[in-house]
């Protein structure tokens, strides 16, 4: 905010009852952090190149030669001032335009060194960090995403040349969708079946060149494009999804990699100790950096929401005195603090999640594998209710904002635009909980066998308590309790998914069961997240966290998570027993009690995102609440207004009217 300028807004931040300052450090995860996120933010909102306020209104040419130039200026940048990779990464995030950067440094290059061997990465990784190649990630196909195995490009070894032919043996086979491909990359990690004397090895990721590296034009072999414009406008459309085909393109056999299994020059196929899974990695990596993306979408989306909530006013005027602040409804609250308690919630199951990311990361260097089903199954499922909880909150601010919600420069409708495929990329949300489901019953079967459940499955060893526990809860009070809260929600997950396994052992065959029983399986896949979600909230409670306050407030956060939660989904906890629907109306009863006492420090905890006005990019979501000034000067900058009388009006407007001056003589 400048010096000196209004802040429409004080009076919120006056009411404050916690040091924000230490909520940002929270919130940031440290106070390096913060310190790196907050010099990138303002570095990138304070040049001209990084503009964003006319993206909606560029032609899809204009916007896509648009990106390129903040692609190229933004690396310009991180080169000049030797930024680390901490702050390039940040400065790519500011930016805050999907682009072929994104596939370039968040799958390509973790694929090499996911999936490459030790010489492979030293080849092609420096070749990648400097950008003299630029990357894709071409795993999907026109006919098949979700399932990987039944992709069709091919890849045949050719001992004579020690070469593998990489081929689309049909259309259903084209590349479809990876973004950067359509007109940027130069090179892709494109999966393919493997084919070494006529015999099939799964497929498998290669190194494939598509574009010369003098003049960008397609290697022969390749054909190579963009698939067309995506929903709304601005949004995802900065990115070139691509199609590509593969007409018996040759490259040498070094360029398959093969971490996980190795192909020699007499065409001898070795499988390594590393399991086959881990072709899958980067899906892996991906789907936790998914998880802090909810977070930092819902969290943009919930600032605006709560600081034009607490700008607008409607009804309610006493005497001529001002109307109410829409905040004060208690309809507002109850759908927009649920909203600010998950972008908290996601905020902190993410941290964990990238620590158990590291963790079973440095495992795998070490050869130990065993908790790699475990790190599938909370990416896949962490990744999927946090995303599809963000896209809907996304929709709800919106409404939350009433009519100038659907605005453009409300920032919500291209937020919504660009955040909604993230329920469907890295993993179609249903796909992804089916498989936390597999996992799930798989658990529920070894009960009994003498295999203890570990990590986020270790309540499931407490088996024979959480199937017939009682939760005794007699007051709103207790529902305070984290314990009470998790037992609850323990006891929920643990009955959906031996329900579930009882189910399934009804069947003679287990894969039809499962595939009948599939929409079961999902509500309790989805139960069992949640319970991750909120028991990782109350775990970081019990860490040390500084300032004024600011414990208080997130203990009311975490409770409202998973109070609203458990509102939402009182028919598990009901037809499960878990609860009773006494304590249920008690539940209810907390968390209204709890709505009131986050309002007065609402805008406060929307201000700890430390989210600049540039990134933003919300009228109603100003820092300095200064919203109908500015709705109303923007309005007048529409190419519409160019004119007073618009293009068009001598064709289609006048001879219209003159017409109606003839009907109505006669
Ligand atoms: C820092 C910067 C970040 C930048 C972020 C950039 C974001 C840019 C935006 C968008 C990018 C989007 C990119 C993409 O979309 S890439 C394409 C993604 N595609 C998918 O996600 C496909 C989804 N499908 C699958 O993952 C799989 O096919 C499957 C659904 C898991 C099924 O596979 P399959 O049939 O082989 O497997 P099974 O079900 O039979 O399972 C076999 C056993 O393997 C285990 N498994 C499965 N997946 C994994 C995994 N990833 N890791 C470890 N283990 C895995 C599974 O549990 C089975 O185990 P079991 O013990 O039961 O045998
Ligand atoms: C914006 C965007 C960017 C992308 N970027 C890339 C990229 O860079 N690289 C890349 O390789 N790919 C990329 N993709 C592709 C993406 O990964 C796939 O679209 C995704 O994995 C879903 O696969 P699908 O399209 O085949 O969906 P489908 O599997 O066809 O899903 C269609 C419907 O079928 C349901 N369904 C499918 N299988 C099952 C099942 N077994 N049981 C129950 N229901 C099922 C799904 O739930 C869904 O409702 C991108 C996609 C988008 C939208």
């Amino acid at each position: 905010m400048e010096v000196g300028a209004p802040d429409y807004l004080a009076g919120e931040r006056q009411t404050a009852e916690f040091d924000v300052e230490s909520m940002k450090v929270t919130w940031a995860g440290s106070r390096h952090a913060l310190e790196v996120s907050d010099r990138m933010a303002r570095l990138v909102a304070s040049d001209p190149v990084f503009r964003k306020d006319n993206r909606v209104m560029l032609s899809r040419k204009e916007l896509f030669k648009n990106t390129l130039r903040k692609a190229a200026h933004a690396w310009k940048r991180i080169v000049e001032l030797r930024l680390t990779e901490e702050e390039a990464s940040r400065v790519r995030f500011f930016v805050d335009e999907p682009a072929f950067t994104d596939l370039h440094w968040g799958m390509f290059v973790p694929a090499i060194k996911g999936q490459g061997t030790e010489e492979q990465q030293q080849k092609w990784l420096p070749l990648a960090y400097k950008m003299q190649i630029i990357g894709c990630y071409a795993q999907t196909e026109l006919g098949h995403g979700s399932n990987v195995q039944g992709l069709e490009t091919t890849a045949t070894f050719d001992p004579k040349t020690d070469e593998f032919i990489i081929h689309s043996p049909t259309l259903t086979s084209s590349k479809w969708w990876p973004g950067g491909l359509g007109k940027v990359s130069t090179h892709a990690v494109a999966y393919a079946r493997l084919i070494v004397d006529g015999q099939e090895h799964g497929v498998h990721g290669f190194i494939v060149q598509l574009r010369s590296l003098d003049d960008h034009m397609p290697l022969p072999g390749i054909t190579v494009g963009d698939i067309g414009m995506k929903f709304g406008s601005g949004a995802y459309n900065s990115m070139d999804n691509g199609v590509l085909r593969f007409d018996n393109v040759r490259i040498p056999r070094d360029q398959m990699l093969m971490r996980v299994l190795q192909v020699t020059r007499e065409g001898k196929v070795i499988q390594s100790d590393v399991p086959r899974q881990l072709i899958y990695g980067t899906m892996v990596f991906v789907r936790q950096t998914i998880v802090a993306d909810a977070s930092c979408a819902l969290s943009r989306a919930v600032c605006i929401a709560t600081r034009y909530s607490a700008v607008r006013r409607q009804f309610g005027s006493q005497n001529g005195g001002p109307e109410t602040q829409v905040i004060d409804y208690k309809t507002q609250q109850s759908r927009l603090f649920p909203l600010l308690a998950s972008a908290y919630a996601f905020r902190f199951v993410s941290e964990w999640l990238k620590s158990l990311y590291t963790d079973v990361t440095e495992k795998l260097q070490r050869g130990e594998f065993s908790t790699l089903p475990e790190a599938h199954a909370c990416t896949a499922g962490l990744k999927s209710i946090t995303t599809s909880a963000t896209a809907d909150a996304i929709e709800e601010c919106r409404k939350l904002c009433g009519g100038h919600g659907y605005l453009a420069n409300s920032g919500l409708p291209e937020l919504f635009a660009v955040y909604v495929p993230a329920c469907t990329y890295e993993g179609d949300n249903t796909v992804l909980l089916l498989q936390v489901a597999r996992f799930l019953v798989k658990t529920v079967s070894q009960l009994g066998s003498g295999k203890v459940p570990v990590g986020t499955t270790a309540y499931m060893g407490r088996a024979r308590h959480l199937i017939q526990c009682k939760s005794n809860v007699q007051s709103a009070e207790d529902w305070l309790n984290p314990q009470v809260v998790v037992e609850a929600f323990e006891a929920r997950s643990l009955r959906m998914s031996v329900a579930c396994a009882e189910n399934l052992a009804k069947f003679p065959n287990p894969e039809e069961g499962f595939a009948q029983l599939a929409a079961d399986l999902v509500e309790a896949a989805a139960a069992h997240c949640q319970l991750i979600v909120v028991t990782k909230f109350f775990e970081k409670l019990q860490q040390d966290i500084p300032g004024k306050g600011v414990k208080k407030q997130l203990q009311i956060l975490s409770s409202v998570y998973a109070l609203y939660i458990l509102h939402k989904h009182l028919g598990d906890f009901l037809s499960t027993g878990s609860i009773t629907p006494k304590q249920g109306a008690l539940a209810n009863d907390q968390l209204r009690s709890l709505y009131s006492k986050i309002r007065p420090n609402a805008v406060a905890l929307v201000d700890a995102f430390n989210y600049t006005d540039h990134y933003l990019s919300s009228v109603l979501g100003r820092y300095d609440g200064n919203v109908y000034p500015t709705l109303y000067e923007e309005a007048w900058k529409d190419p519409l207004n160019d004119s007073v009388v618009p293009d068009g009006y001598q064709e289609y407007i006048r001879p219209l009217l003159k017409q109606q001056i003839r009907n109505a003589r006669l």
